[in-house]
Order: structure tokens, then sequence, then C-alpha cells
């Protein structure tokens, strides 16, 4: 059987990856998807633009070009652009979808969803509950379209693995008929991330997925932490939008709501001066001047007291998460670290469980400092409660639903 590409675009706000993937033929790596090229659009609209770009099966190394790239729009043409040269562009007849990452679905979305004008108009309806992320996603989802018509495009929302959040954990608790009227609930992001991440873990530990427990920490720039009973979400940190939950990169999560009041009051400052605050001034970047966990480590070393209390704050918050999704799920069978920071950051997983043996958790320090690409456990050997470290794979999980969908029609 020939396979069909997926091209998935992951447009963040300044960034565009970007992978394609080869799924449903004989062969090819992970399960039967064969990964063709991986690259990124970094600093998208700056001066210092760069895409690096990767061909992964025809023998030619990686490519850097720097220079600026204007806006989304232009950072997919460049990318095309690389894609033929390895003699994989977007005009092949082998290419049979381009998947999306979308990051608010609302209410109406928790399936992976062909894209049609309603479907757009819908994604643009929820651009206030996610201002950073879906007008790039909108951009890419306009500019493949422009590129490729005739293609079936799909979106896979980064809300839907949250829909089966009950009631006591998705409502905020403020009055019932505003926040209907204003679908003013929490809907939890990164669902991709946590729903792949779960799977992999209970393939880790040797369980059934639908009999395992897990607190998924996805720390990435982004983060946010979710329960998830036997392979379903029962909670998250991240609500309406994906400021709620985790001190993160350049993100507050929680802050006291009466914050905004009050810097409106005592400051004059306006919603979008506090939304500008809040979403881009705050997290680690707000709080010592760095958003790189690297950057962070490397200050710490050097005895810097901001990036210490930075650190102290980021690692503060994210075990009273622990603690509560602990609480939650009433039995835990394993906490799993991702993404960026989960995947790289010792420290950040030593800190997070330190002197929490009491709950059955604890890192063994070799097997924390081991590096790699593979689902790894990092407790110590008969830990009542495993801890985990598994790479997160956004791109390969929206390619196979994406490839599920197109293929079912
Ligand atoms: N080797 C590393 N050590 C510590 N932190 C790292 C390392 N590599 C990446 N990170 C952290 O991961 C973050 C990016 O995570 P990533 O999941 O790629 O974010 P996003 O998908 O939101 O862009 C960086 O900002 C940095 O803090
Ligand atoms: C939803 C979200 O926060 O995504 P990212 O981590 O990619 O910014
Ligand atoms: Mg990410």
């Amino acid at each position: 059987m020939t396979a069909s590409r997926i091209l998935v675009l992951n447009s963040g706000s300044s960034s565009l990856k970007y992978q394609l993937l080869a799924l449903g033929g004989d062969g090819g790596g992970n399960g039967n998807a064969a990964r063709l090229a991986t690259g990124l659009v970094e600093r998208i609209g700056e001066e210092t633009s760069r895409l690096v770009h990767e061909p992964l099966t025809t023998g030619g190394g990686r490519r850097e070009r720097d220079g600026r790239v204007a806006d989304h729009d232009a950072a997919l043409e460049a990318v095309a652009d690389e894609l033929a040269a390895d003699g994989l562009g977007l005009d092949a007849p082998e290419l049979a979808a381009i998947g999306h990452r979308v990051v608010h679905g609302g209410l109406r979305f928790t399936e992976p969803t062909l894209i049609d004008d309603a479907v757009l108009t819908e994604i643009e309806r929820l651009v206030p509950v996610a201002p950073l992320h879906n007008p790039a996603n909108i951009t890419g989802i306009r500019t493949a379209q422009r590129l490729r018509p005739d293609l079936p495009q799909v979106a896979v929302f980064d809300t839907a693995f949250h829909a089966t959040m009950p009631e006591s954990a998705a409502r905020y608790a403020i009055d019932v008929r505003t926040a209907d009227e204003h679908r003013v609930r929490r809907y939890g992001f990164h669902g991709t991330s946590h729903a792949y991440v779960s799977r992999k873990a209970a393939e880790l530990l040797g369980r059934d997925p639908s009999e395992t427990n897990l607190i998924v920490l996805h720390l990435g720039n982004g983060a946010s932490a979710s329960a998830v009973r036997g392979g379903r979400c029962v909670d998250t940190s991240m609500g309406l939008t994906p400021l709620e939950g985790l001190v993160m990169g350049t993100r507050s999560g929680d802050v006291d709501p009466a914050v905004v009041f009050h810097l409106h009051r005592v400051a004059g400052m306006d919603a979008d001066a506090v939304d500008e605050l809040l979403n881009k001034r705050s997290g680690l970047v707000g709080l010592c001047g760095d958003n790189d966990m690297r950057e962070i480590d490397r200050r710490i070393g050097e005895g810097d007291e901001a990036a210490r209390l930075a650190f102290d704050i980021y690692i503060h918050r994210l075990r009273k998460y622990l603690g509560a999704y602990y609480a939650v799920l009433g039995r835990v069978d394993a906490v799993v670290f991702t993404a960026g920071v989960g995947e790289n950051a010792a420290p950040v997983r030593e800190a997070a469980v330190a002197g929490l043996e009491g709950l059955g958790l604890a890192v063994d320090k070799d097997l924390n400092a081991v590096r790699g690409h593979e689902p790894r456990l990092i407790s110590p050997e008969g830990a009542r409660v495993a801890v985990a470290v598994v790479p997160t794979d956004e791109e390969l999980e929206i390619a196979e639903q994406t490839y599920t969908l197109v293929s079912a029609r």
C-alpha cells in the first residue's frame, strides 16, 4: 500500500512548526508513520527570523536560513519552498491532507474536524479566548487553503481532550447565567499532548490506559497539568484561556482576579494593557528577564538571586498542582513530565517531587540525569508511584488523527 503524506502545521504566536509524515504505507518507524521532514520558522515578524528545515529521508542535511519572515503567510510560503527543494512539495499527489493544530475549539469542537467556511468562522469567533494562538492558527489555515485549495484541511483542537472534565472541574463558581451566556468556563489546552503522553505513559508502565491514573505535567513555553483517570481528563490547570494555572515562560498562571481591577484602578491600565502584562511580561520572563529554563539554570549556578526566586516560584506552583491532582485522583500510578522543560530540565523534575516520599514520590538522581528521546522511568525501583519522562509528539498525534479522518471519507 502506498503511503499518504500529511503535512502538520503548528502555528504559534511568533513561530511555525511543521512536520511532513507518511502514514498508512508499509514500513516506516513509529507505528506505521514515517517522518519525511521537520522544521520551524521562529521569530516571525522580527528582523532576526530563522528557518530551520530538516529533510529526514533524502540524506540531505539540516538547512538554516536567517532573514526577516514578515508574517505566518510568508513563513508557510518559505516552508513550501524548502519542501519543494527536497522533492516533497505541496503540489505532490501523495499529499493527502494538511492537519492544523488549533488551540481553542470552544464547546463545539471536541473531535478532529474537516475545515470549511463555517468551521473557520467559529475558530475566528474564539480569538478573544486564545488571543496568542487562534489568529496564527487561522493564518496557517488560510495560507494552506490558498496553496492547495483542493486538499482537505483538518483542525485538531488543544481543547478536545479536556471535554470529558466533569462540571465540578469545568465550571467557575460565578453566576451561572452570566457564565452560560458568555460561555465562561474552563476548557483546558495542550490536550493533544496530554492525550498522547497519557497513552505512551500507560504503555511504558505496561498497564491498560483505562485502568491507569496519571498526573501529566506539560512544561513547555506554555505549561499545564492534567489529572487523567482511566485515559480521560478529569481536571486541568488551564481555563477559559491558556493563562490560568502554572507559571509559564511569559504567562503568570494563577493570580487573584482582583489584580486586574486593582491595576485598572490604581495604575490606569485598561483591559488590553493588563492582558499584555499577564500574557507576555509575566511568568519566568517577568520575574527574572529570561523565559528559557536553560538560561535560568545557568544564572542560578552563578548565584543570581532573581533567577533563583523565579525558579522557586515556578516549582512552588507546580508542587501545588501536583498535590491538588493527587487528591483529585485519589490513586496515582505515575507523574509524567513532558515538553521542553519537562523533558530536558532535570533540576525542575527533582525539585517538583523533593520531599514527597510520604506520597510515594521520588526521583532517582542517576536516572533523572539520563538524557534521551525515549519514554523512561526516573523513579527508584519499586517506587509506589512511578515518575516518568515521556517526550510529547503533538505533530504525530495530529497527523494520525488527520489521516484517520480523511481515510474514512
Ligand atoms: N535542554 C534544556 N534544558 C532546560 N530547558 C529546556 C531545554 N530545552 C528546552 N528547554 C525549555 O523548553 C522551552 C520550550 O519548550 P517547548 O515545549 O518547545 O515550548 P513551545 O512548544 O511552547 O514552544 C524553552 O523555553 C526552555 O525553557
Ligand atoms: C495553549 C498553549 O499554551 O500553547 P503553547 O504552549 O504552544 O503556547
Ligand atoms: Mg508546545
